[in-house]
């Protein structure tokens, strides 16, 4: 899996390929990452990549020129087709769905803009997919790639250890479409709290039966879009069906 970022900001990516679940994958070589500078691709002795946007407006415009020139370069050193995805409010929205149909391919080069926005002529040549990361305005594109990343990463072959990947494949209601169920440790009682019955019973199919109905509880309040969208899929079973029948009375 190799990610190439066009970035103004390689230095941000540090936090993924250096730390954590997707610092150890990247050690495991699990991943690759290599990052291309827009500004390494202008002649002018400014190092010239935005300009002020044709018809007024606030801000600048990322221009297209050193842009492309940057995804050529990622382009030729990889030499496949790989997508080049601009992270854009005007995406498509990213969720658990893309993350598993990326971990599926061999990466991608996403394209991380800054100011306003980018060049449209670019966006024309060069984009193959635009994705959005949700409906709010950043400052970069840097923080969704690395986002996007990292929910791809921790899905690839050996990324998570045994017990990580177990959670990941088993109890991720996420995984499901529903709301995670809540989570607990020690200490048992904590601030006067105890520990849910349920989850100390040391009996899996009560546990599970628990988990399932707290995701679906929450689901239900919290996305009864995403409720209705597992609904739709057939991921709920008749015992789903009745303990939500049973909330609603
Ligand atoms: N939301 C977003 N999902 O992906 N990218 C997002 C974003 O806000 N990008 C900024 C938009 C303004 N120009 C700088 C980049």
């Amino acid at each position: 899996m190799r990610y190439d970022a066009i970035t103004l900001f390689p230095d941000m990516f540090d936090a993924l390929s250096a730390h954590g679940v997707t610092g150890r994958a990247h050690q495991m070589g699990l991943w690759r990452l290599k990052c291309w500078n827009p500004r390494d691709f202008t002649h002018d002795v400014h190092r010239t990549v935005d300009d002020r946007p044709y018809g007024g407006g606030p801000g600048m415009v990322m221009m297209a020129g050193p842009l492309e020139k940057a995804v050529r370069a990622a382009q030729q050193d990889r030499g496949d087709d790989a997508p080049v995805v601009l992270l854009s409010p005007t995406g498509q929205g990213f969720n658990q769905g893309l993350a598993q149909e990326w971990a599926a391919g061999s990466g991608a080069i996403l394209v991380c803009g800054r100011y306003e926005g980018v060049d449209q002529r670019f966006i024309k040549r060069c984009v193959t997919h635009e994705v959005s990361l949700g409906d709010f305005v950043l400052s970069g594109g840097e923080l969704p790639a690395m986002v996007m990343m990292d929910s791809v990463v921790r899905l690839l072959p050996g990324a998570l250890n045994d017990a990580e990947s177990a959670r990941q494949d088993s109890f991720n209601a996420a995984l499901t479409g529903l709301l995670d169920s809540p989570h607990y440790t020690r200490p048992e009682i904590y601030e006067n709290e105890a520990v849910p019955a349920e989850l100390l019973s040391g009996h899996h199919a009560r546990i599970a039966r628990w988990r399932r109905d707290q995701s679906l509880a929450l689901t239900l309040g919290r996305r009864p879009d995403l409720l209705e969208r597992a609904r739709e899929q057939g991921l709920l079973s008749k015992h789903d069906e009745a303990f939500l029948a049973g909330l609603s009375q």
